[in-house]
């Protein structure tokens, strides 16, 4: 039952064990050269770079939580993800390995390297090894350091060989996924649940500030998340998703940037409207070349400018009221390509941000929207689309930009407006910024 899950000393064993192997980034071009048209073959040894590799990064998570500076691991909400982390942690290490044919083996270890593409070998997780039968904890030269194994023992080749898959290996795959959406699920809470814990932690200890240290790890915890999620999310749908010329999983080789941010105007346009009960929002004008493309993950990006926009536009009607609709002062979203990023700038005249709040935009639960926040009832799975109110708009949208080697900047003229710079790098080869 949910919520009665314990950690048994024997899994603190395996969790601190886990958490000392490092965690291996990908990059969103290895992800795309990797998924295209897989076999059974191939999401099998997706499968099996995931059986590595979520359970270090969750292990990493527990040992974190459990930790945290100032009595936060104390929290009852902190101590609620921890055990979802440590309850998908094990079972991932139990999730039963499958016996395979030698030749069905041999042609898994084989390199096949029509395309070249292989996710990076992860660190060998010993409780996995068998399967492809690597000595345990070696790096493959016979010492027993935790080093990574050589790349050229620990390639997962794309280019799985034209054979007939026995239905075991698709059985698996298709178990493997089944377990990978009942872990996407339980954490779905994850972001609310944690901010629930900061703020019973700063009623405990009657503050309004968390210090740099929880703001650090929030960071690096809500970083790690967008991680685990998307190689989750990526994984399912290369499992259960009809193939589409564009999709690579959820990665969208040919992400319309100039759509995705129109579709993200008119929706927090749309919510704007039903906030402030205005019979149309103030005015936005979209400035991007109508076939500027380029692989990302769609629902990462409509995110960021979703949330961005809404700062804006609300910035501009608290600011001119919203009696005289027609009198608004348009927001510009302006969008360039460059050789290295594509950059969208979206300008406000909302007034700006006094320089002396600016270091606190970035921190999570800093609003200036009064009545708002999580409260202590607060049970919704994760953020709807309320105007404004978390605090989390700004912070998580910047970790999202930086996910795939790009960046979030703000720049405000206090008296007249705000700019917002999303630096999205447009070479997809920087790996998961991961800590
Ligand atoms: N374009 C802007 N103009 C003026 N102030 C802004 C702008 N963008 C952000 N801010 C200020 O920064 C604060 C934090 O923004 P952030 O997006 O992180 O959270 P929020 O909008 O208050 O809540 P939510 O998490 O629901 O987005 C806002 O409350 C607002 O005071």
């Amino acid at each position: 039952m949910a919520g009665t899950f314990r950690i048994t000393p024997a899994l603190w064993d395996k969790i601190h064990h886990f958490a000392s192997f490092p965690q291996t980034g990908v990059s969103l071009q290895q992800m795309v050269l990797f998924g295209q048209n897989p076999s059974q073959g191939t999401l099998f040894k997706a499968s099996h770079f995931l059986a590595e590799e979520l359970p270090i990064r969750l292990a990493h998570r527990v040992k974190e939580l459990d930790m945290l500076p100032h009595d936060l691991s104390d929290t009852p909400s902190i101590n609620k993800v921890k055990n979802w982390y440590a309850q998908s942690f094990e079972e991932l290490i139990t999730f039963p390995t499958i016996r395979l044919p030698p030749k069905v083996k041999e042609s898994l270890m084989t390199s096949h390297t029509s395309g070249g593409t292989q996710l990076p070998g992860s660190t060998p997780n010993p409780s996995l090894v068998k399967m492809f039968g690597q000595p345990s904890g070696s790096n493959g030269n016979g010492d027993k350091t935790k080093l990574r194994i050589p790349i050229e023992r620990s390639r997962y080749y794309a280019a799985a060989p034209n054979i007939d898959w026995p239905p075991e290996v698709q059985d698996y795959n298709t178990r493997f996924t089944k377990t990978l959406e009942n872990i996407k699920r339980r954490h779905d809470p994850t972001v609310t649940t944690v901010a629930q814990g900061v703020l019973e932690w700063k009623r405990t200890h009657k503050t309004q500030f968390i210090g740099h240290d929880i703001q650090a790890w929030l960071d690096r915890f809500y970083m790690s998340r967008i991680g685990i999620r998307f190689l989750i999310g990526q994984h399912i749908a290369l499992n259960t998703l009809q193939s589409h010329p564009d999709y690579v999983g959820i990665i969208c080789t040919n992400t319309n940037v100039h759509d995705v941010v129109h579709e993200a105007i008119e929706n927090a346009r749309f919510v704007c409207e039903e906030h402030y009960a205005m019979f149309k929002g103030p005015p936005v004008q979209l400035i991007c070349p109508m076939n500027l493309a380029f692989p990302y993950v769609p629902g990462h990006l409509s995110h960021i400018c979703f949330e961005l926009l809404k700062n804006s536009l609300r910035a501009v009607v608290e600011r001119f009221g919203h009696e005289h609709e027609e009198l608004l002062p348009p927001i510009k979203v302006i969008v360039v390509e460059g050789k290295e990023d594509i950059t969208i700038k979206i300008s406000d005249e909302g007034g700006g941000i006094p320089r002396s709040a600016i270091p606190l935009i970035w921190t999570y639960m800093y609003t200036t929207m009064e009545g708002q926040g999580i409260d202590q009832d607060f049970h919704d799975t994760d953020f709807k689309a309320p105007m404004a109110g978390f605090g989390y708009g700004l912070p998580l949208s910047r970790l999202y930009a930086r996910y795939f080697g790009g960046d979030l900047r703000l720049i405000s003229m206090e008296g007249y407006g705000t700019d917002v710079y999303i630096h999205l790098n447009r070479l997809s080869s920087s790996r998961e910024p991961l800590q």
